[in-house]
């Protein structure tokens, strides 16, 4: 997991280590990072044309250096100098190195001509409302450490804010690239530390990425897992559906059997039980009485192999007008792991409690768990400071709180927060927050996952890291799904077992 720090904690490093070192070398160091990245991104093709957007700081003196490090490998390199300001040094060397200089006036002509632009327009030194020049529909742009136009601080940006295809940031990652319209800008983000120190700054953060996500979900495995049966592999209890809403309940069931959970029990209205015969005929029908001897065998035996249910997933396709069963007032009282979604949000209990509880809400669904415990914000309140209300969240109801959009949020009363922005557009689809619900149901009732046997209950630490693994894996499912088609939560199940067996499952 990569830590995440505020841009403040940022320049205080970033001030220190350069008093010390000299931002000569860091600049050559971050720009050397840079012509590689863009080298890769040309494919290894020699004789490019590649166009430099250069601003007055040392976000331009990287870009600069960059550019001389393209010409001196024989690629036309063409920095457009928007600014009278510029780093001088790095300009000296990008004459030496053969490369071209014009000025701002040439930069429609440079930019249309050109394989790739390199952003070095600004950085973290960006203040809201400058002018920024346009790069044609179809010319890739590699951003140094920040994509101008956008507050590296907040996440916030300038309509003209220049997207790019690739970002390559430097010391160290800043909420700003991973909040707000930050990944929408951003493109594939990579880090080059530079060796700058920020082992006395904790980080607001953690970003959770697929490799991350990988050895997460490796740290329990053993070679005996082999030798399970299908109890042993989890049983998901499923409460979903209702008259009105039947097709949510089908959608997490698809999910959690495409994800190679080992069982599937369905609590549900008779008339949804009838349409998951026909959808999902591997899942279980569970009754009323089947659910109180699973919990009643739970107090024994917590979650440990062999459990009748060993997690729960409950809410998809809930009637919203409903109030909690008595069955699923049972659940919440029981110590089992459960994923609370859609209406389930809308009866999960605020206050203590002993459930190791996973809550999936959207920002609407946010606001409204809030109000719930007592607590009155807008959308732009979750808007700015989505962290900060997520964990308000995690504290009301004491779980673990999924805040979904383009940035996954994941926070634990205590704090610590997963960020997840693996993601694509196409999973703004009817149907694909249930699509993550039988996921991340699929890990909770995995006990190799979870690590936990017999009477232990499952951390808040591995529900955290848990649920950034099944919210990687939706992503990497919502990205494979639209590779080349567009995307609806069947298309999402469809991909769901590749992408699952490229996680070990
Ligand atoms: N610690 C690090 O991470 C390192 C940072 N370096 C680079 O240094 C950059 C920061 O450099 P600077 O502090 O010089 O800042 P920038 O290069 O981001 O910005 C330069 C200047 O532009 C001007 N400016 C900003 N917004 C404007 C607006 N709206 N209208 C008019 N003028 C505006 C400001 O005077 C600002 O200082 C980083 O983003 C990175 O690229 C690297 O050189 C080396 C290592
Ligand atoms: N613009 C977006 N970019 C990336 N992911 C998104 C975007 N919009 C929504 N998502 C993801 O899609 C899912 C939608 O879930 P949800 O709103 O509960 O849908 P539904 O209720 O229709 O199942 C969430 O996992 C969310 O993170």
């Amino acid at each position: 997991m990569i830590p995440v720090f505020s841009v403040a904690q940022v320049r205080t490093v970033e001030k220190a280590e350069i008093s010390r070192r000299g931002s000569e070398e860091l600049m050559k160091q971050a720009a050397a990072a840079v012509s590689d990245a863009a080298v890769q991104l040309l494919h290894g093709e020699p004789g490019k044309n590649i166009v430099g957007l250069i601003g007055p700081g040392n976000n331009g003196g990287d870009g600069l250096y960059a550019l001389a490090n393209l010409a001196r490998q024989g690629h036309n390199a063409t920095a457009v100098l928007l600014s009278e300001k510029s780093h001088a040094p790095a300009l000296e060397e990008l004459r030496t190195a053969g490369g071209t200089i014009t000025t701002a006036a040439d930069a429609p002509q440079a930019a249309s001509g050109a394989d790739l632009v390199i952003d070095a327009i600004y950085g973290l030194g960006y203040r809201p409302g400058a002018k920024l020049p346009t790069v044609p529909r179809g010319v890739p742009v590699l951003a140094m450490d920040v994509p101008s136009g956008l507050d590296a601080a907040t996440g916030a940006a300038d309509d003209a804010a220049l997207p790019a295809v690739r970002t390559v940031t430097f010391g160290a990652l800043k909420e700003g690239l991973l909040t707000g319209d930050g990944p929408l800008l951003t493109g594939e983000l990579s880090l080059v530390t530079l060796d700058f120190d920020f082992s006395a700054q904790s980080p607001m953060a953690w970003l959770v990425d697929p490799e991350a996500a990988g050895q997460l979900l490796d740290e329990h495995r053993s070679w005996r897992d082999a030798a399970r049966h299908k109890y042993q592999r989890g049983v998901l209890g499923l409460i979903a559906g209702s008259d009105r809403y039947p097709g949510a309940a089908q959608l997490t069931a698809r999910a959690a059997l495409n994800a190679g959970v080992g069982l599937l029990r369905s609590h549900m209205p008779d008339k949804v039980q009838a349409y998951m015969a026909a959808s999902a005929p591997e899942a279980v029908p569970l009754g009323d009485q089947e659910v109180a001897e699973a919990l009643s065998q739970s107090r024994r035996h917590l979650h440990g192999r062999g459990a009748k249910i060993s997690a729960w997933a409950i809410g998809p396709g809930l009637d919203p007008s409903g109030q909690p069963s008595e069955v699923i007032g049972k659940v919440f009282s029981s110590r089992q792991p459960a994923v609370i979604d859609a209406s389930g949000l809308e009866i999960v209990p605020a206050g203590p409690s002993e459930q190791p509880r996973v809550l999936t809400p959207h920002a609407k669904e946010l606001r409204m768990l809030l109000r719930r415990a007592g607590i009155t914000v807008t959308a732009q309140d979750i808007a700015e400071e989505p962290q900060k209300w997520t964990r308000w969240a995690a504290l009301s109801y004491n779980a673990v709180v999924l805040l979904k959009g383009p940035t996954n949020y994941i926070v634990e009363p205590g704090g610590k927060t997963l960020v997840v922005c693996h993601t694509s557009p196409k999973l703004a689809t009817a149907g694909s927050g249930d699509v993550l619900t039988g996921i991340l149901g699929t890990l909770l009732s995995d006990s190799s996952l979870t690590g936990v046997q017999g009477t232990a209950l499952v951390s808040n630490q591995r529900l955290l890291e848990l649920t950034a693994c099944a919210a990687v894996i939706h992503g990497e499912v919502g990205r494979v799904a639209a590779e080349d088609s567009t995307v609806c939560a069947t298309r999402l199940i469809e991909v769901l077992p590749r992408v699952m067996a490229r996680f070990g499952f």
